[in-house]
């Protein structure tokens, strides 16, 4: 016997058509009351997509079936030139039974990020979907404690602390030497080497780089053998610096699943996206417990292991965030809230700087001149000395590389944001498209960051080239406003952008005085750029790629010297 066996047989429909009928009314309600603030407000309707496919659900699914034929950027250009028109920068995609915003307008995007951006913050579900695998930190966290978080570790990240070349010039050699263990033709010091896929080497030495900078052990995913022994924590299982990379990559791939599904993440089994997070967990809970139980004394194990820098002068951010908070939970979200943020990100921008170096040669030998011009020829033994402000403002090509990569291959295509009451975003209504757009509380925006490049109003009509030299001598297309947002903008602004540029000039340049030809291996040699999302976004072909060694004189062999051995 239930309940309902007690009350007449309609009892139950009757509840249902009534539920439906308050859900509809209420829906009702609201449509009134948006348009009605929308005219109070002097704003104008923006175009919407048309719904499409079984209840609605058909603009999600094109959504995910570009992502997984790796080529969701370029579907949203299409979406916009093709179903829309050229001229409209704002939409509203209906999805089942949500709306959301898509917008490429410079001004709508600086509303968001800056000059309205107390009316938003990033969205819960994308802060729920990765905090599962990162914890709660200054990625992952909105309101206070993102405040609170971006105020402890943006000074981390200032200038002089990150310069650390002696570390980066160490993981170089490890990707020298990765590239002619495994990819060298001959026994000579020059030649081609075979063809092979750059863009894991990449990956290794950013995830060698960031595991270094953040806990003051590097993994050493390039080169195993380099990896020392930890100490012995006693209650506490090693950490599992093998898999620690494969463990991330699939967290992450979970995350992007979810985030794509917003609040249908639900549907998607969680069992194996939630052992991957809890092995990351795990990794990074065994250096917290080491910074906890030794203290101020943690760095003094690192000096028996590394050369280089004195101890004193090492920037490790744990070593760093446990001198002000001493939260174990906290000391992990953080750490690998950065982990995160900072090493696929550098990693995937390095491999699309060498992919599109390999496919415009005169790029290459425009850039490789400016680097012999600067710092000479290759010396194993004498790496550059170098700074950010230097590549700033000393580099023009290099700069211009590196921000025509980010313009036609964004490292991170899609941003995202969620108004946290009602608002207006500046433009894209009525039917010139010029009025004000009302925001009802809790819609999602997107930011297309691909599409933003693609817009041949702004960039000129040869904005489907890469050419760095539309950055140079306040070329028509050089951007440096709201048009150009690799890195975010206003208050949620990347903080690790200065160390990112840094990074990859570095790495380059040292690539560059090692070799001094690229030709591209990718069979077919016309494939199509093919944009594989794992929260950023990597070439999915890879960098199939060929080098050549530079001519050069080396020196004579010091016994047990590295850099050389691997010439041998
Ligand atoms: C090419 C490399 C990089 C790119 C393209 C990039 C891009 C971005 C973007 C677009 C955002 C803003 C996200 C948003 O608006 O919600 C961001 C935030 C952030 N980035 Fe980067 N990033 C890079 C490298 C790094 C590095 C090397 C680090 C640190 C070591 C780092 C640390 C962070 C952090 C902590 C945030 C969160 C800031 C906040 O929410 O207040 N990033 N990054």
């Amino acid at each position: 016997m239930t309940f309902f066996s007690f009350l007449p047989f309609y009892t139950l429909p009757a509840i249902v058509v009534l539920g439906i009928t308050v859900s509809l009314h209420s829906k009702w309600e609201q449509r009134r009351r948006n348009e009605q603030e929308a005219i109070r407000r002097g704003c104008g309707p923006a175009p919407r997509m048309p719904r499409k496919g079984f209840l609605g659900f058909g603009n999600l699914l094109k959504g995910l079936a570009a992502s997984r034929d790796d080529r969701h950027p370029q579907h949203v250009v299409e979406a916009f030139d093709t179903e829309l028109g050229r001229d409209v920068h704002t939409v509203v995609v209906p999805i089942v039974d949500y709306e959301l915003i898509v917008s490429r307008d410079p001004a709508n995007i600086q509303a968001v990020f800056a000059t309205q951006s107390a009316d938003w913050d990033v969205s819960e579900f994308r802060a729920d979907s990765m905090r599962l695998l990162f914890g709660h930190g200054i990625f992952t966290s909105r309101g206070e404690y993102w405040k609170t978080s971006r105020a402890l570790i943006r000074p981390q990240f200032a200038t002089d602390q990150v310069n650390d070349l002696d570390l980066f010039e160490r993981h170089v050699q490890h990707l020298l030497a990765a590239i002619h263990k495994h990819h060298h033709a001959g026994k000579s010091q020059t030649g081609w080497t075979r063809a092979f896929d750059l863009q894991p080497l990449f990956y290794n030495l950013a995830l060698d780089v960031m595991t270094e900078m953040l806990y003051g052990y590097s993994v050493h995913s390039q080169d195993p053998s380099e990896r020392v022994e930890l100490p012995v924590l006693p209650g506490f299982e090693s950490p599992d610096r093998e898999n620690i990379g494969m463990h991330m990559d699939a967290g992450k791939a979970g995350v992007e699943t979810r985030s794509a599904l917003w609040k249908y993440r639900w549907l998607l089994p969680s069992g194996r996206f939630l052992k991957h997070c809890a092995a990351v967990h795990k990794y990074a809970e065994w250096f917290v417990e080491l910074r906890l139980r030794r203290g101020d004394s943690y760095l003094d194990d690192l000096q028996t292991h590394q050369a280089g820098k004195a101890t004193s002068e090492r920037f490790v951010l744990l070593h760093e965030l446990a001198k002000v908070n001493q939260d174990p939970v906290d000391l992990r979200s953080q750490t690998l809230n950065v982990l995160s943020a900072g090493r696929d990100t550098t990693a995937a921008l390095l491999s699309w700087v060498v992919y599109y170096l390999a496919r415009h040669r005169s790029v290459w030998d425009k850039l490789r001149a400016e680097v012999l011009d600067r710092f000479g020829p290759y010396k194993p033994d004498e790496p550059v000395g170098i700074e950010f402000r230097m590549v700033r403002d000393s580099m023009p090509y290099m700069t211009a590389v590196i921000n025509e990569t980010l313009r036609v291959a964004p490292v991170v295509p899609l941003n995202e944001r969620v108004s946290l009451r009602d608002t207006t975003l500046p433009r894209g209504g009525g039917p010139k498209k010029d009025q004000p757009v009302f925001v009802p509380a809790g819609t999602q925006i997107l930011i297309p960051t691909y599409a933003l490049g693609m817009r041949p109003d702004i960039w000129g009509d040869d904005f489907q080239e890469f050419k760095p030299e539309r950055w140079i001598n306040n070329h028509v297309g050089r951007k440096t406003g709201f048009e150009f947002v690799p890195f975010g903008g206003g208050v949620r602004q990347c903080i690790g952008q200065q160390l990112a540029r840094l990074k990859t000039a570095y790495i380059l340049i040292r690539l560059i005085q090692r070799f001094d030809r690229v030709y591209n291996a990718e069979v077919p040699a016309d494939a199509r750029t093919r944009f594989h999302h794992t929260i950023e976004n990597r070439s999915g072909s890879g960098v199939q790629i060929k080098l050549r060694y530079a001519q050069w004189e080396p020196k004579p062999r010091e016994p047990g010297s590295r850099a050389e051995e691997h010439l041998t």
